[in-house]
């Protein structure tokens, strides 16, 4: 029997979250009793394999079908996935994992109200250093097609995989593109947050891969799991795994 491999975040806030999702809906995930391997245990349903890996790395092998269902955030697969609808399926947007992807700036760019003024910031820092303004971002797929709907062309990006919002002070960035939740690091980190620079408003998702291998097996899983998931969830005594 082949087995539906659902992948969830290896670490962190999304995975105890996720865990909790499932336990609420019958099934246990648990990882494996040996130690640091990155493999589970799934009880309360049959014929599903658990890997555990980087929310980050989950819409690559999503898109690859390695995985036929995996849990990560909307922000990752709509930047790594291109066309992603033609790829991956939402299942269910599970209520936890809230980010805005956003575009932010320093604080004190007061004259900055929006992605337009941002526009004459851009020119005017090109004809005054004779290079493009910088925007520091991990997600330059979204940043890109953003920035184009809004007509703003005088811009470079520049990769920062952490720690984005130290770039401006840092002087490596002018601007930056990043997810927020609190909003604590932009402000402690003297950025404010464009008006109309809400990019994506993003939450952890369970997916479904078209790709992936989907025999007579899988899809069987996958409906005993459907039939799970549209009844009411119950409260989850004892919390996370
Ligand atoms: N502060 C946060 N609050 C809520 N969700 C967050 C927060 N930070 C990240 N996320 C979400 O968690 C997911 C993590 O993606 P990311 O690529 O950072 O994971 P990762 O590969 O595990 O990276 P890292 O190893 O740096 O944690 C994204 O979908 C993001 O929206
Ligand atoms: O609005 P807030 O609640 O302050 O959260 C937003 C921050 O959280 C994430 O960073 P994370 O801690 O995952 O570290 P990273 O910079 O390495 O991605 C994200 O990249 C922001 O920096």
């Amino acid at each position: 029997m082949t087995a539906l491999k659902l992948g969830v975040p290896s670490k962190g806030r999304l995975q105890d979250a996720t865990i909790d999702w499932f336990a609420a809906r019958g099934i246990r995930l648990s990882r494996s009793s040996q130690g640091r391997e990155y493999a589970g245990r799934v009880e309360g349903i049959d014929g599903i394999e658990l890997v555990l890996l980087s929310a980050g790395e989950i819409p690559r092998e999503l898109a690859a079908g390695r995985l036929h269902l995996g849990v990560t955030g909307q922000d990752v697969v709509r930047e790594q996935i291109p066309a992603w609808e033609s790829q991956v399926e939402e299942i269910a947007e599970m209520g936890f994992g809230f980010a805005d992807l956003v575009v932010a700036v320093p604080a004190f760019w007061i004259d900055v109200e929006d992605m337009a003024d941002l526009d004459s910031v851009a020119a005017e820092f090109r004809a005054r250093h004779g290079q493009r303004l910088r925007v520091a971002t991990k997600y330059h797929a979204l940043a890109r097609a953003f920035f184009r709907r809004h007509g703003v062309a005088d811009y470079r990006l520049v990769d920062s995989q952490g720690a984005t919002e130290g770039t401006v002070k840092n002087g490596t960035a002018e601007a930056v593109v990043d997810i927020t939740s609190t909003g604590s690091t932009l402000r402690d980190n003297h950025l404010r947050v464009l008006p109309d620079g809400l990019i994506l408003r993003s939450q952890a998702t369970l997916f479904a891969a078209r790709n992936a291998p989907w025999d007579e097996e899988a899809r069987g899983t996958r409906a005993e799991l459907a039939a799970r998931l549209a009844r009411a969830p119950a409260p989850v005594a004892g919390g996370s795994a």
